[in-house]
């Protein structure tokens, strides 16, 4: 994976690039805060010519059939919402290091990111409300579940690397096919009770409005998180109920081929 150090796998660069794309997460979500909940865009049946699917179904198919024919989906981290009869990739691309088991691009939980997303997420972090922009709102979702996936899917080189570290250990649990102690295994709570602070911290230092305006030259920046443009308990939440435990989730199914 190039944006984890190319061929040369290590837990360091994988969890470095995890921790970059907690950058991407935030300002995705905090552009999708700047639209109210706007149901409609998510109403079945909405478009009579999108065969009775919701705008955002429509959206995303649409898009993901563009960015395949673009050349994505090639990499085991980036998996499409909608994999069923996408074009092939109009234009040569280059293959990327296989550092993963061949396995690796079945292993997908998209389905519950969706459903976490639309279900859970979109009402913690969104008014409720309409005001008319829906090709804007289901635009900006799509973003948010691009990159909550791809960091989601980077558990496939956080498990390898686990994997190759500790072969011993990992390779009886697998030929056991033991989730529940594989999860014990490659679950490390003190990072994660990291990644809750420092995701909370981004969310309030980005979501604040800088202004140049103070009566002493200063830059202004807001100081509560009402203030804030996407609240950072939300952001804490995501990462504490959906995105460690979905990633962890990927480690598992991922291990579970390994030796296949
Ligand atoms: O950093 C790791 O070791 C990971 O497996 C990633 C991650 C995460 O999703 O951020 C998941 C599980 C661990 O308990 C800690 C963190």
């Amino acid at each position: 994976m190039d944006a984890a150090g190319g061929e040369q796998l290590s837990l360091a660069a994988v969890r470095d690039a995890l921790v970059r794309l907690e950058d991407s997460v935030v300002f995705a979500l905090i552009e999708r805060a700047r639209h109210p909940r706007n149901a409609a865009a998510y109403a079945p049946g909405a478009g009579g010519g999108a065969g009775g699917r919701s705008l955002v179904e429509f959206f995303v198919r649409e898009a993901e059939a563009l960015n395949a024919k673009a050349g994505h989906y090639q990499k085991p981290e980036d998996v499409p919402f909608f994999p069923q009869d996408l074009p092939s990739p109009f234009f040569p691309t280059r293959s990327s290091p296989k550092v993963l088991h061949p396995l690796a691009s079945l292993v997908t939980v998209n389905d519950a990111i969706w459903k976490m997303y639309f279900d859970e997420l979109l009402p913690l972090f969104t008014v409720d409300g309409d005001d008319g922009s829906y090709a804007e709102t289901v635009a900006l979702d799509f973003a948010c579940l691009q990159v909550l996936s791809r960091r989601i899917h980077i558990g496939k080189y956080v498990a390898e690397v686990k994997f190759q570290d500790a072969p011993q250990d990992y390779s009886p649990l697998i030929q056991a096919k033991d989730s529940n102690s594989l999860m014990d295994l490659l679950t490390f709570k003190a990072v994660e009770e990291k990644v809750k602070k420092r995701v909370e911290k981004k969310a309030r230092t980005f979501g604040q409005d800088v202004t140049l305006e103070d009566n002493a030259g200063k830059p202004q920046v807001t100081s509560s998180d009402s203030e804030c443009k996407v609240d950072p308990t939300v952001v804490s939440k995501l990462y504490d109920q959906w995105v460690m435990p979905l990633t962890k989730d990927v480690e598992v199914e991922y291990l579970l081929c390994r030796l296949d």
